[in-house]
C-alpha cells in the first residue's frame, strides 16, 4: 500500500466503493472486468468456473475510484472446492458497496439464475442489472428477459452490454462512478490491480494451461508461483509449478518431448511480457500432488476459506 499522503484525502470530493460482479459461471464477469479496467487482469476462458478467488480490478476516472471484486461463478456445489468458491463468492457480494448481476443475455433465466435471484434477494445492498452479450440476441428477446428479472428482484438500473464489444460498458461505468459512496481512494490513481505480479503471472500461466489441455485434465489443475525474482537488469524470473493430481494427468500436460508444456510457457511468457512490460524468465515445473482439494493449505494459496464440511 502506499503511503497516505500520495493519496486524495476524504472530504476533496471523492468517491470510492466495492463494486461485486455476480454470476452464473460463464456469464462474462471476467470479460466484463477486463474491458472495464481495460487491461487484463482476471483471466478469461470458454471454459465455466475459472474463476476462483477474487480478484480486483481498480478504475479510477474523475473523482471515483472503483474496485471491482470478481467473484467465482455462483453454482450448485457438490465438491469441498465448489463450495469454498460459491462462499468467497456471496462473501464478497456482502462486503460491497453496490452488487452487480451479470447475466448471460442469450441463456436467459436458467436455473442457475433463479438461485442467485433468491440468493441475492438476502443482500441488502443496492443492485443493478447488466445482460451480458447483447450482440448474440435480438432486441425484443432482450426486453422480454429485462422485464421478467425486474419484476424478480428491486435492481436501481438495468445495463444491456457487450463485455466483448465493449458496447454499453462505458455507461454502466459511469453509472457506477456516480453511485458509489463518497470517500478517499484505497489505491493511487495509475493502480489497476491489487493482484500481486505472483499471482497474476500464476493467473496467466493457468489460463494458457487450461487453453491448451481443456479436454484433458479436470479443473483440479492449479498453478502456483514458487518465486518471484525482479533481477539487477530489471528483468523478472518467475518460478511456477503446475500441480496436477495424476501422474497420466503429468504426461499430458508435459507432452510428446515436453512440447506442450513447452508452449504453454511460451505462450504465457509472451503475455507476461506484454503485462509487466519486462523481459520475463519463466520456469515451469509440473508435479504430481494427490487429494490437494482435501488439502487446507491449498486453498490458503488461493485465497479460499476451508470448507470443514466435504
Ligand atoms: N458473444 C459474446 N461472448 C462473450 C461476451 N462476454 C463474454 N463472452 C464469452 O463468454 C465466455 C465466458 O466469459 P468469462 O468472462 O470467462 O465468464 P465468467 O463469468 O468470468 O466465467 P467464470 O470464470 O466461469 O465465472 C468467454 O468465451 C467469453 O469470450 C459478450 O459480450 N459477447
Amino acid at each position: 500500500m502506499p503511503e497516505a499522503a500520495e493519496l486524495p484525502v476524504a472530504g476533496e470530493n471523492t468517491r470510492c466503493g466495492f463494486v461485486a460482479l455476480v454470476g452464473a459461471p460463464n456469464a462474462g464477469k471476467s470479460t466484463l472486468l477486463n474491458s472495464l479496467v481495460g487491461t487484463k487482469v482476471s483471466i478469461v476462458t470458454h471454459k465455466a468456473q475459472t474463476t476462483r478467488s477474487m480478484i480486483r480490478g481498480v478504475v479510477t476516472e474523475g473523482d471515483g475510484q472503483i474496485v471491482f471484486i470478481d467473484t467465482p461463478g455462483i453454482f450448485a456445489p457438490k465438491r469441498r472446492l465448489d463450495r469454498a468458491m460459491v462462499e468467497a463468492a456471496w462473501t464478497g457480494a456482502g462486503d460491497a458497496d453496490l452488487v452487480a448481476l451479470i447475466v448471460d443475455a442469450e441463456r436467459g433465466v436458467t436455473p442457475e439464475i433463479e438461485a442467485l435471484l433468491e440468493g441475492l434477494g438476502n443482500v441488502p445492498h443496492p443492485k443493478v442489472l447488466v445482460l451480458n452479450k447483447v450482440d448474440l440476441i435480438k432486441p425484443e428477446k432482450l426486453l422480454k428477459l429485462s422485464e421478467a428479472l425486474n419484476g424478480r428482484l428491486r435492481f436501481e438500473q438495468t445495463f444491456m452490454i457487450s463485455a466483448l464489444t465493449g458496447s454499453g460498458v462505458q455507461d454502466l461505468l459511469n453509472w457506477a462512478l456516480k453511485r458509489i459512496p463518497p470517500g478517499p481512494w484505497h489505491f493511487p490513481e495509475d493502480q489497476l490491480t491489487d493482484l500481486t505480479l505472483q499471482i497474476t503471472a500464476a493467473e496467466v500461466t493457468r489460463e494458457k494451461l487450461f487453453l491448451r489441455v481443456h479436454d484433458e485434465i479436470p479443473y483440479n489443475a492449479t498453478v502456483e508461483g514458487e518465486k518471484f525474482t525482479i533481477n539487477k537488469d530489471g528483468s523478472y524470473r518467475i518460478d511456477q509449478v503446475i500441480y496436477v493430481t495424476r501422474d497420466t494427468h503429468k504426461k499430458i500436460v508435459l507432452g510428446a518431448g515436453g512440447q506442450t508444456i513447452k508452449s504453454i510457457g511460451a505462450e504465457a511468457r509472451k503475455e507476461l511480457m506484454e503485462i509487466f512490460e519486462v523481459p520475463v524468465h519463466l520456469f515451469i515445473f509440473v508435479k504430481v500432488r494427490e487429494k490437494w482439494g482435501d488439502d487446507p493449505e491449498r486453498y490458503r494459496e488461493m485465497g479460499l476459506e476451508y470448507p470443514h464440511q466435504k
